[in-house]
């Protein structure tokens, strides 16, 4: 029985002769019109596809066979930058090809190309991500979804268990069809040399299931080119198929309010001990949590967790609610036992459908975006500052006067930026 694609993004491997031989490159569907690419990136609209399966989001062409009543209409398109496909891009190309083909070892290393600081790499990492773009979008509008994933941030002071936590849900999900990315973001491991977080050590079952993907911290950068590298980087999972992206991050800096400021959903874990065990917690991050967890909920520390949770509960009572649809909840869970996991994984579902019913979450997303950009050209900003042979020259000198007294903060701000202006 045949059946017609439509609305759908299919990808084609090289498989016909005829159309190989005629350039064709892939399939591109969007918006109710199907397309072909052609090896100079000229996209043709060919019209409808007959397929002998219904839906297979990889396909082979000889699986498919173009409408013999549809004409090409020969068009460019502009989705796709003719540069891509020259030759030097290859790369590009294996990356991009590699990530719809949902090869972990691909997706590795795309987010190591977007990592880079080099300056070519940095050319084809804008190159991968517009066209991992395109496609990301291409997928939600066909699939009439707001999103292609489910986006989570997870945060806690150390030792609550986030590690622990990661590990049971991520399980958790899989074992319900879910693939689920790992990702994390922890500026601190530029001084300390490296991070601890998204180690798979730290999650050995998780890191051995073929539905997971754990990405560690890049182990240099700032904060703001960290949370760049982390936000390319939850697009290239998204490319790839990983539908949950759980982000962690460290209370160190203002990495949990970058974190929040990227993620659909903000979860913050906390064990159930109050007082100085909870100093890691920053003022206003619970401001920013959609759930809070009580995590070791579990033995001798139940009664503890219990009153955490009422703490916590009357706590959030007097805040400023963010969303016009979803109050914050406080749950308790254990990561040991997994009790209260399959709960939270309802709740988090249940705010999900909330903000996408609402519109609330685009609206959230197309924010995010632009404070992506904001972030990035900050960071670019300051990478050619400190670059700036005028400005390394003087500054550790300036540094040096600002902190015994000898010149205001301002003033030394002010004949840095000066020098600054100035042609490098
Ligand atoms: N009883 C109990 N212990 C737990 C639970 N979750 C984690 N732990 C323990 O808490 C300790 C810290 O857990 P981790 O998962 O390493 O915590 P973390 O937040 O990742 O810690 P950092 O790596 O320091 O950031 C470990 O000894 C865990 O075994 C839980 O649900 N119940």
């Amino acid at each position: 029985m045949s059946s017609c694609i439509r609305n759908l993004i299919v990808r084609l491997t090289l498989k016909s002769p005829s159309l190989y031989n005629r350039g064709v490159h892939g399939l591109v569907t969007e918006a109710g019109t199907e397309k072909i690419m052609d090896k100079s990136c000229a996209v043709y609209t060919l019209g409808t596809f007959n397929c002998s399966r219904s839906f297979c989001s990889t396909a082979s062409l000889s699986e498919m066979e173009p409408n013999p009543s549809a004409k090409s209409t020969g068009k460019p398109s502009e989705l796709v930058t003719k540069k891509l496909m020259d030759k030097e891009d290859e790369y590009v190309k294996t990356l991009f090809y590699g990530l719809m083909k949902r090869e972990r070892g691909m997706l590795a290393r795309a987010i190591t190309l977007v990592e880079s600081t080099n300056l070519k790499k940095r050319e084809q990492a804008r190159m991968l991500l517009s066209q991992v773009l395109q496609y990301n979008k291409g997928v939600m509008a066909h699939s009439m979804k707001a999103f292609n994933a489910f986006r989570i941030g997870l945060s806690g002071p150390p030792g609550a268990g986030k590690s622990t936590f990661i590990e049971s849900f991520g399980k958790f999900l899989t074992a319900q069809g879910h693939k689920v990315a790992v990702l994390a973001v922890d500026p601190s491991s530029s001084t300390t040399g490296g991070s601890l977080l998204g180690d798979k050590t730290r999650m050995p079952e998780l890191s051995c299931d073929m539905n997971a993907f754990i990405r560690p911290s890049p182990a240099k950068g700032s904060l703001g080119g960290v949370t760049r590298t982390t936000n390319e980087a939850i697009v290239l999972c998204e490319a790839a198929g990983y539908d949950i992206i759980l982000i962690e991050t460290v209370g160190v800096g203002q990495s949990e309010f970058a974190v929040s400021d990227m993620v659909d959903m903000f979860c913050l874990i906390i064990p159930p001990a109050g007082g100085d065990e909870l100093q890691g917690i920053k003022k206003g991050i619970i401001e920013v949590a959609d759930v809070v967890v009580v995590n070791k909920s579990d033995g001798d520390l139940v009664a503890a967790a219990r009153r955490i949770q009422t703490e916590y509960v009357s706590a959030l009572k007097y805040m400023r609610p963010r969303s016009r649809v979803w109050k914050p909840q406080v749950l308790r869970i254990s990561s040991l036992t997994k009790e209260g996991i399959p709960d939270l994984w309802k709740t988090m579902q249940s705010f999900q459908h909330s903000m996408v019913d609402s519109g609330e979450l685009v609206s959230k997303r197309n924010k995010q975006q632009e404070t992506w950009m904001w972030n990035y050209i900050r960071d670019h900003i300051m990478e050619c500052f400190i670059t700036h042979g005028g400005v390394k020259n003087i500054l550790p000198e300036l540094t040096k006067q600002v902190r015994s007294g000898l010149i205001t903060p301002g003033t030394a701000a002010d004949k840095l930026l000066k020098e600054f202006a100035k042609e490098s």
